[in-house]
């Protein structure tokens, strides 16, 4: 069908049709690999399509890293690899294989021949628990991706490894324990981007909905220390919660309310609630009624904040739909959302207006407040 003159993204696509002609063309391909100008950005377009198509394995790689205790073993000084083999439990070669796949991903560095060291990638991952939590929890998403068209075509209701994981108000105190100690691992890099992207020293009171063991809330209370705090969690969760915050000393500081966010009003007397990777778990029609109890427990001049990965802002690259967006179906419900959607559902929940927050590092999480 021809398209309309005036349609206009017509021009884009028949540009976008022609240019993808000419780059899925061998002729086109082999002219741009030996001609000097763009051959550097041929090489680095091929480069990057087969980091695509290799990219489980380096996830695996990944994962033997970290499991094979690699990333202590080389942190201070150089190792050969009969001491490498000895502390991974490996044989020699299989040691060979595995550091030199390490070297490859910029996890591990020859610094002479044979000796290894960290690379920068390594180095990095080291000082952080949080991404090697998330690296060992994906086991359970690299199980459910096997087949990621069977994932895709069954119904979204069926089990899958993450959706029992995350099966919340049916997981036992042990599983709560599990998914809540995961999430706190990883707390620390969101909670200290939002506290730089919002003041929550203008408030007097913070809630903070589905708050699990306190990380965020500790966290918060370290940068404003004249804030009341609360959590609010399902019981079974919320229990694990009172330890952590007795031994940062804020017990007096901080209460703990339980229960069912989607069917028990929500404690008043906080003019800040903060949802922290809650909504991006949920289909939008749970997340409307929450938002809803939301906005009837804050006060006139209350403010809500909303921090979790979101899809559509700038710096978050694949991460956000290339990974969260196959991450939350494969747990069975919830999708990666942008700002405007969720300011939106906001505003549908009763909110008068919403705007985006300033975050440094959006592929951790980003930020939206709204008001009442
Ligand atoms: C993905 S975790 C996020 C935890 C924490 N906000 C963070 O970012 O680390 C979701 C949290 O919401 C809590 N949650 C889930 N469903 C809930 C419900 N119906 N009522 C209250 N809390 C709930 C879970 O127990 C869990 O602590």
């Amino acid at each position: 069908m021809p398209s309309s003159t005036h349609d206009p993204h017509a021009l884009r696509a028949r540009w976008v049709a022609w240019r993808n002609r000419v780059l899925a063309s061998r002729s086109f391909q082999r002219w741009a690999s030996r001609t000097p100008i763009v051959r550097r950005i041929a090489r680095k377009r091929a480069g990057d399509l087969f980091d695509l198509v290799a990219g489980f394995a380096y996830s695996q790689a990944l994962l033997a890293t970290v499991e094979s205790g690699l990333l202590d073993l080389l942190a201070e000084h150089p190792q050969d690899l009969t001491s490498i083999a000895r502390e991974t439990g490996l044989g020699e070669a299989a040691a060979s294989r595995l550091v030199r796949a390490a070297a490859a991903l910029d996890l591990a560095e020859e610094v002479s021949p044979g000796r290894w060291m960290l690379g920068q990638h390594g180095a990095a991952l080291r000082g952080n628990m949080g991404a090697q939590a998330m690296i060992r929890h994906h086991r359970l998403l690299y199980r459910d991706l096997a087949e990621p068209l069977d994932l895709l075509r069954a119904d979204r209701r069926c089990g899958t490894s993450l959706s029992e994981y995350w099966n919340y108000p049916a997981q036992d105190h042990d599983g709560a324990a599990a998914y809540s100690a995961l999430m706190a691992a990883s707390q620390e890099m969101v909670a200290g981007q939002i506290a730089d992207a919002y003041d929550f020293g203008r408030h007097h009171a913070l809630l903070d909905v589905g708050g699990g063991h306190g990380a965020f809330i500790r966290a918060i209370a370290a940068s404003s220390p004249s804030l009341e705090l609360g959590i609010f969690d399902l019981p079974h969760v919320a229990e694990g919660a009172g330890p952590a915050i007795k031994s940062a000393g804020l017990d007096r500081r901080v209460a703990i309310h339980t229960g069912d966010f989607f069917r028990d009003p929500l404690p008043a007397g906080y003019d800040c609630i903060s949802l922290v990777r809650i909504l991006h778990d949920h289909d939008d029609e749970p997340c409307l009624r929450l938002l809803a109890a939301i906005r009837r427990a804050l006060p006139p001049g209350g403010r809500l904040v909303v921090a979790e990965p979101m899809s559509g802002v700038r710096g978050t690259g694949p991460m956000s739909d290339g990974y969260f967006g196959l991450y939350l179906w494969a747990m069975g419900s919830g999708r990666p959302r942008n700002p405007a959607e969720i300011g939106s559902m906001a505003t549908r929940a009763g909110f008068a207006n919403w705007k985006g927050l300033s975050v440094a590092q959006p592929v951790i999480t980003s930020g939206i407040v709204c008001f009442t």
